[in-house]
């Protein structure tokens, strides 16, 4: 996962996005200097039910809350079971919600969201059916949704097609952890013309440079992976998160959301008090659903599970 955000490090800078792509062993002469400025064309831009992942977090500031932001994986078990599993989550306070499209290779996702993803295609979960499902569901909901994919589904349709497609179902954000070095441009552009917040990632060995390039050109928040590696539930989260955070709030006022091994009360409490504006909690929650006895049974405990880490927070 680290070499993943080694790799691909943006400056912004002034109004225009200029990106200087730091290959994973860089140098100044290898640095590429690719610029583009993004208008994002008021026609473009279409009216939601909910807000977006910007304006949720600056209600939370306001109020002096801090995010409760769950990641389940689509068509995991089912996809209805998906459909009642986002309504769960909502009507527990979710703030935001990440939506994992399923992938074949997730490399960066540890045991549990692998099995989830391959019991989900094996059911033949596919992109369509699961903005077929988001079209229906998002109306019911009051938080928005995060779409989680890797960066292969995004290819195979083209950016600006994706863009345009997840946006007429609804969805407010984009969190892409594998873009590699020159797609990157591409996809910030189309993601701005498509009024979608592009969320990126900062991790625990990211430079300090790279991260405060990294928390520029970040939209909607700013993703803190808590440790390195991969997704999965942690005994307990790095007390790393504490300096960690500290630094990154001195390089930007964005809101920053921490993920990655969070998956209790008690962790939630923790990383809320070390300054987080959000707590990201993904493993805790696919494992319940994908491997409950029924999948009545499974919402059941999402809503005993997400209710505890939302009362941790208030
Ligand atoms: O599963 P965890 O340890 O609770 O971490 C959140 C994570 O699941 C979610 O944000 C996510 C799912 N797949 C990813 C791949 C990369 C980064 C983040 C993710």
């Amino acid at each position: 996962m680290a070499s993943f955000l080694k790799a691909t490090h943006f400056i912004h800078s002034s109004n225009k996005l200029e990106y200087y792509a730091f290959p994973h062993s860089y140098n100044n002469t290898q640095r590429l200097k690719i610029s583009t400025s993004v208008k994002p064309p008021m026609a473009a831009l279409t009216t939601a039910p909910t807000v977006g992942l910007s304006e949720t977090f600056a209600r939370l500031r306001k109020q002096g809350k801090v995010a409760l932001i769950p990641y389940i994986t689509a068509g995991d078990p089912d996809m209805s079971t998906t459909a009642e599993a986002l309504k769960v989550l909502d009507r527990c306070g979710s703030d935001i919600i990440e939506l994992g499209v399923p992938y074949s290779d997730p490399l960066a996702d540890g045991p549990v969201i692998q099995a989830a993803a391959t019991r989900s295609l094996s059911r033949g979960t596919n992109f369509p059916k699961v903005l077929s499902m988001l079209k229906d569901v998002v109306p019911q909901l009051s938080c928005p949704i995060a779409l989680f994919t890797y960066y292969n589904p995004i290819l195979k349709r083209g950016t600006e097609k994706f863009m345009a497609t997840v946006r007429d179902a609804g969805v407010h954000g984009l969190v892409v952890p594998d873009v590699p070095l020159e797609e990157t441009e591409t996809l910030r552009k189309e993601a701005a013309r498509h009024n979608i917040e592009l969320v990126l990632l900062t991790t625990p060995t990211t430079p300090t440079v790279r991260m405060k390039a990294i928390t520029e050109a970040s939209e909607g928040f700013v993703y803190l992976v808590s440790s390195i590696g991969v997704t999965g539930a942690r005994e307990s989260v790095s007390s790393k998160v504490q300096s960690l955070l500290i630094d990154i709030k001195e390089a930007t006022s964005k809101p920053v959301a921490v993920g990655f091994g969070i998956s209790k009360p008690e962790h939630v409490k923790q990383v809320a008090g070390w300054g987080a504006d959000g707590v990201i909690v993904g493993s805790a929650m696919v494992r319940i659903l994908g491997e409950a006895k029924s999948p009545e049974e499974g919402l059941k405990e999402l809503e005993v599970f997400a209710t505890s880490l939302k009362s941790a927070l208030s």
